[in-house]
């Protein structure tokens, strides 16, 4: 039978152990972890997805702060909260929500947040810890380590022998779902755009994780019999049955015939999705551990 991975329930449990984190810090340590959360600009679903970070770190016990700027913002402004945030000690991890507005830059901005504060795990030098091996040192970014902790709980932490297919090799979450995979000694296949013959690498996937953007993609004969099909593509698609102007999430994959032949399939909504805001604030408690010189909880 096919089982239905449940990522808003594993996210809960993930977010009470931090929560349990996050308390004892202050307890022992007298340390209270602190997330800022930048937005520049309008877009509604960064702000929704904002809303959501910085309420959830509030129910951790987190100082909270938001900065909400405008969409006219200058690379110059932005650069310098920053800085400021950088400076300040009070604030354990950075996110910058992006995409940013057009006439910005998000790479100089991404690279100018300390490593230690980027608890989007996208600077360098945490790809770079990643990329070479090193999950202890530094910070990995949200959605891959969420997706990550799904893989486990369905196939444990050694996935040797495993042949896994990534599809997407985006900085964000292609890329270092690839290095997380092969971490755990699964044979990694990084498939793109460009791949000659996508359905039929796909097929050999024990673990297949869609990450394209493009709205069901992924059909049930490009999925091995038992597979474990992770879905990280959030598209929003027209939903007619629902009347003129409504709409309704999909993902990369096409669940309901995918889901006939997979042995465990992520869904979305409710998939994925929460486990990148409960990430968030994983990766936030563990920066402020190291900055208070102890050893942080593994999530
Ligand atoms: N700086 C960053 N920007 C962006 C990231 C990121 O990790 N860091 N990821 C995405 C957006 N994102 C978080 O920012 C995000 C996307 C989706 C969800 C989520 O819970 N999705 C729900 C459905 C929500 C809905 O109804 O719209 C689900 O899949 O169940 C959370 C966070 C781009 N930007």
């Amino acid at each position: 039978m096919t089982t239905t991975i449940d990522g808003k329930q594993v996210a809960a449990t993930v977010i009470e152990a931090v929560k349990a984190a996050a308390g004892k810090l202050e307890k022992e340590a007298g340390v209270k972890t602190g997330l800022a959360v930048v937005i520049v600009g309008d877009d509604p679903a960064s702000h929704a997805y904002v809303s959501s970070k910085s309420r959830m770190a509030k129910e951790c016990g987190f100082t909270s702060v938001q900065h909400t700027l405008p969409e006219e913002t200058t690379q110059e402004e932005l650069a310098a909260l920053v800085q400021k945030l950088n400076a300040d000690d009070t604030i354990h991890g950075i996110l910058v929500q992006l995409p940013l507005p057009r006439h910005l830059q998000s790479e100089p901005i991404i690279q100018s947040i300390l490593p230690e504060k980027d608890v989007d795990g996208l600077h360098v030098v945490n790809a770079g810890k990643l990329a070479t091996g090193d999950l202890e040192g530094g910070l990995i970014s949200c959605t891959p380590a969420g997706a990550m902790v799904l893989v486990r709980g369905i196939r444990g932490g050694d996935l040797s022998g495993l042949n896994a297919v990534v599809i997407g090799r985006s900085n964000l979450f292609g890329k270092p779902m690839a290095a997380l995979l092969l971490n755990a000694n699964a044979t990694v296949t990084s498939a793109h755009s460009r791949t000659k013959d996508l359905a039929a690498v796909c097929r050999n996937a024990d673990i297949l994780v869609a990450a394209v953007g493009r709205p069901q993609m992924v059909k049930a004969d490009w999925v091995k019999p038992g597979a474990t099909v992770i879905d990280v593509g959030i598209n929003r698609v027209p939903a007619q049955e629902r009347g003129e102007g409504k709409s309704r999430l999909v993902g990369d994959v096409a669940f309901g015939e995918c889901a006939e032949v997979a042995g465990a399939i992520t869904p979305v909504p409710g998939g994925v999705g929460p486990m990148t805001i409960a990430m968030l604030m994983a990766n936030t408690v563990i920066a402020a551990y190291r900055r208070a010189g102890l050893k942080p909880p593994r999530f």
